[in-house]
């Protein structure tokens, strides 16, 4: 129960929703208990043969009015109760969710997405859960459950009460143990569900490879495995759902059995009435649901214990990237002093950057190349604060960049990743994501800078095109473009595009390097590329191997230096001749 005592915070912040709510399950008990009495009473009177068509009428009238209570209570309770614990699943996601956004990447590195989805879902489900029917089955098996036994007690026979009530706490060790098993199952059925839709999922996106490589079989029986799996985790669970109902109705069956035995002896004997039995056996169809509740009871705080302390656990985690006391809230400009000793993702990896020193004023243009996973992107990641430089520093006019706050940091840069993402929206909502006050005028212009007008305007419904799932497919190239234009209308004084322009024609690559040098003048800009072409028009080239600068300089300078620079350029010249070649002929 000791979630409860965690959820007091919540409790007392929603007093009187909860004392209200608790208050009318309480009274609903209460009203509960009337007609079994009735029934007992009319009983009696048939017995003695003194009903009369009055007394049949005026009870018949109260129950009535007592049904028409029953449910505008039961109705209320569950605003209360039901609704607060809605709302407090609605204030947990939302903190988790404040929560992951200021994280750093590093916190995301360290996690599986469908961790945290899980999080953000069932476990704050169950939290709910907990808050709710937790609560309500709680409130329902103290007070139902000790107003009828009190009832049965003290108005018909506190010996019967005592041997019909035997076999009841049976039933709430039977609910719960029962439920106990159900859960750990059903996770297990749930889990080996998520590994078959994953494995679905992956086989659907790889199903081109896998045909090409003639793999299709070797899929086919690893799907009917998962399959098998999935069948059998669910036989399992509904084993265990198979034996709740006749074990439950032997309990209950057992306890009407002695009811009817030792009372009908206590009828016989004179002790009892006809009409007090038969009161007695409906209150103890009363009993029913409150033994019930309490062996569930066990398992929903249970559960909701366990995932109120992930959660929490999660909340813990403390942001590692935060502003520092006194931080500048200016949005700096762009003059770069780069001064990296080392830079080491963990502390058991060998460093991916070092010694990289260079200085960038406002307005230049700077470009990094070298093999793949030399520390091209990694440079721009630093830059944006996304994992935090311990040996070393970036100055950005003048100032550590670390001492400014995240959000004017943040302000001052926009970053156009390799891997483009879209949302699900209109491409004119995806450019001006960044801006959303921006005008449609300023949405084309800064398509037209991107050389994606023309394809947008091809499309049926032009800037109102969705993209994503629900919407038109669109090319790698026509991404990357959307999303340097989306970085273009946000206009940052220091922008970066890493290998933004790997997936478009060289042609289109230089209209739209072109289109850069116009827009961006006076403010900053980083390229990481493959294709030197993107970067050969920069002010400072800047060649990294294994995270060292190699070489720098400029173009002409660096084409001098007769190194890695030189022999790549001239190669994917030589590349790009032959291409065209190969097209005129
Ligand atoms: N998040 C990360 N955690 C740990 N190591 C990383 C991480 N990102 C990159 N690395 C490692 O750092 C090194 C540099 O990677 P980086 O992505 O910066 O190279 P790159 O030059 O941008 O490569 P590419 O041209 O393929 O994009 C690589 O060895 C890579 O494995």
């Amino acid at each position: 129960m000791r979630v409860f005592k965690d959820l007091m915070w919540y409790f007392k912040e929603q007093k009187w929703k909860y004392g209200g709510g608790i208050l009318v399950l309480a009274l609903v008990s209460f009203l509960s208990l009337l007609p079994p009495y009735v029934v007992g009473l009319i009983v009696d009177h048939i017995v003695e043969n003194t009903l009369t068509q009055d007394i049949l009428l005026r009870w018949m009238v109260i129950l009535f009015v007592l049904a028409v209570t029953v449910y505008v209570l039961r109705y209320i309770w569950r605003i209360l109760i039901f609704g607060s614990a809605i709302r407090l699943a609605r204030l947990l996601r939302n903190q988790l969710y404040d929560h992951f956004s200021r994280m750093s990447a590093s916190f995301f590195q360290k996690r599986r997405t469908g961790d945290l989805m899980a999080h953000a879902t069932n476990d704050i489900r169950a939290i709910e859960q907990t808050a709710g029917v937790g609560v309500l089955t709680l409130v329902d098996s103290l007070t139902m459950g000790g107003f009828v036994i009190i009832t049965m007690a003290a108005t018909i026979s506190w010996e019967l009460t005592l041997i019909a009530l035997i076999p009841m706490p049976f039933m709430a060790f039977a609910t719960s143990k029962y439920g106990f098993m159900l859960h750990k199952r059903f996770a297990k059925a749930q889990a080996a569900f998520s590994s078959l839709n994953d494995k679905v999922q992956e086989s659907m996106s790889a199903v081109r490879v896998t045909k090409t490589f003639g793999y299709e079989e070797n899929e086919v029986t690893e799907f009917k495995k998962e399959s098998d799996d999935v069948v059998e985790k669910n036989i399992q669970v509904a084993k265990v759902d198979a034996l709740f109902d006749p074990t439950i109705q032997i309990i209950v069956g057992l306890s009407f059995f002695l009811s009817i035995v030792f009372g009908a002896r206590y009828v016989v004997l004179g002790d009892l009435t006809i009409g007090q039995l038969t009161a007695f056996t409906v209150y103890l169809g009363l009993l029913i649901w409150p033994m019930l509740a309490f062996g569930w009871l066990f398992n929903i705080v249970e559960r909701g214990r366990a995932s109120y302390d992930r959660v929490n656990r999660l909340l813990q985690v403390k942001q590692d990237i935060v502003d520092k006391p006194g931080a500048v809230d200016t949005p700096p400009k762009g003059n770069l002093d780069f001064q990296i000793n080392e830079f080491s993702y963990t502390d058991d990896e060998g460093p991916a950057l070092k010694d990289i020193f260079f200085h960038l004023k406002r307005g230049q243009t700077l470009g990094i190349a070298g093999r793949t996973g030399s520390g091209k992107t990694t440079l721009a990641k630093t830059l944006m604060r996304d994992f935090e430089i311990k040996n070393g520093k970036i100055l950005l006019d003048g100032t550590p960049h670390d001492e400014y706050t995240l959000d004017a940091l943040r302000a001052s840069l926009g970053y156009v990743p390799q891997d483009h993402f879209l949302f699900s929206a209109t491409i004119a909502d995806n450019i001006a994501f960044a801006r959303p006050e921006a005008s449609y005028q300023e949405i084309i212009e800064a398509a037209k800078l991107a050389a994606i007008h023309e394809d947008i305007t091809r499309f049926d419904e032009g800037y109102e095109t969705i993209v994503g799932e629900r919407g038109v497919t669109l090319s790698g190239g026509q991404k990357q473009r959307i999303s340097i234009a989306r970085a273009l209308l946000a206009d940052p004084e220091i922008l970066i595009l890493d290998d933004s322009l790997s997936a478009v024609d060289a042609k289109t690559e230089e209209q739209i390097l072109h289109a850069l040098r116009d827009v961006r003048r006076g403010k900053t800009t980083l390229i990481t590329a493959h294709r030197l072409s993107a970067i050969k028009h920069a002010d400072l080239i800047l060649v990294l191997e294994q995270g060292v600068i190699i070489e720098q300089g400029d173009h002409a300078e660096l084409m001098k230096e007769n190194g890695w620079y030189r022999k790549m350029y001239d190669h994917q010249q030589l590349e790009s001749l032959v291409e065209k070649g190969g097209r005129s002929s």
